[in-house]
């Protein structure tokens, strides 16, 4: 039987890596599958891991149809046993209803990988609808770890280095590095926390900011 899987974890976990090994041990196998991605940090129509790999994939824009893609292609004799779907945190509802009906009406495996959450703490619609649908719904077990040493549960936004609780839900980019835009530019990164430190608004660089700011004086 065909199934909807939804593999999630907060940014860094590995969903990007695992989404490209998944790929390659069904296409060792002789299985034929797609890979899509949306609004992947290295650029349109490309799934990147941090860990190097790279691999061509299908961009999916809003307005894109997974059911008549699947469709049209089987119509003109095309072979599809599995789908590999990257950034599905950013998919439409529709779209994730797609892809369910793929799995039901096609028995076509259908892998995602994605983020449940955005900047706030609010879940993705991708991810809420397939919350609802997935028959599988596994966290990646590498932990991505807050500052403080716990399960990292949040993905945090800053700008400049502060972090930040209103703008565009979407906003590509990556967790801290060594990426310096230019001076004239604010510089939006994120950052992987626990809830209680993301509830705080708490980052490693204020932490470590409080901790250095002396003592108040006591007062006689
Ligand atoms: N220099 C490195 N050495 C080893 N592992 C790394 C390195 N940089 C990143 N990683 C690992 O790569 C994984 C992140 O990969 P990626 O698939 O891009 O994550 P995601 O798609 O979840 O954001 C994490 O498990 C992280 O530990
Ligand atoms: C939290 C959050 C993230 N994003 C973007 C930032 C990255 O480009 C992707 C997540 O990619 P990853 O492979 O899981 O690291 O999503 C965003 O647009 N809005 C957000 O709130």
């Amino acid at each position: 039987m065909a199934e909807l899987h939804f593999f999630t974890g907060t940014m860094d976990s590995g969903k990007s890596t695992l989404a490209l090994q998944t790929n390659h041990n069904h296409a060792a196998r002789g299985r034929v599958g797609r890979i899509f991605t949306a609004h992947d940090r290295a650029g349109e129509a490309t799934l990147s891991s941090r860990l190097g790999l790279t691999h061509q994939a299908t961009e999916v824009p809003a307005d894109f149809d997974f059911w008549r893609y699947v469709v049209d292609t089987l119509t003109q004799g095309g072979r599809i046993d599995y789908l590999i779907c990257d950034e599905a945190q950013f998919y439409t509802r529709d779209q994730i209803d797609q892809l369910a009906k793929v799995v039901d009406e096609l028995q076509i495996d259908v892998f995602t990988f994605g983020i449940l959450t955005d900047f706030r703490g609010s879940l993705f619609v991708g991810s809420a609808r397939l919350v609802e649908l997935a028959d599988r719904m596994q966290t990646l077990q590498v932990e991505a770890l807050c500052w403080c040493g716990k399960k990292a549960t949040h993905n945090a936004r800053t700008e400049d280095g502060v972090m930040v609780t209103e703008g565009e839900v979407i906003v590509v980019g990556d967790v801290e590095g060594d990426h310096v835009p230019p001076s004239d530019e604010v510089n939006v990164a994120y950052e992987v926390l626990c809830r209680q430190h993301h509830r705080r608004r708490l980052t490693a660089a204020r932490a470590k900011a409080v901790s250095l700011a002396p003592e108040p004086l006591p007062f006689g």
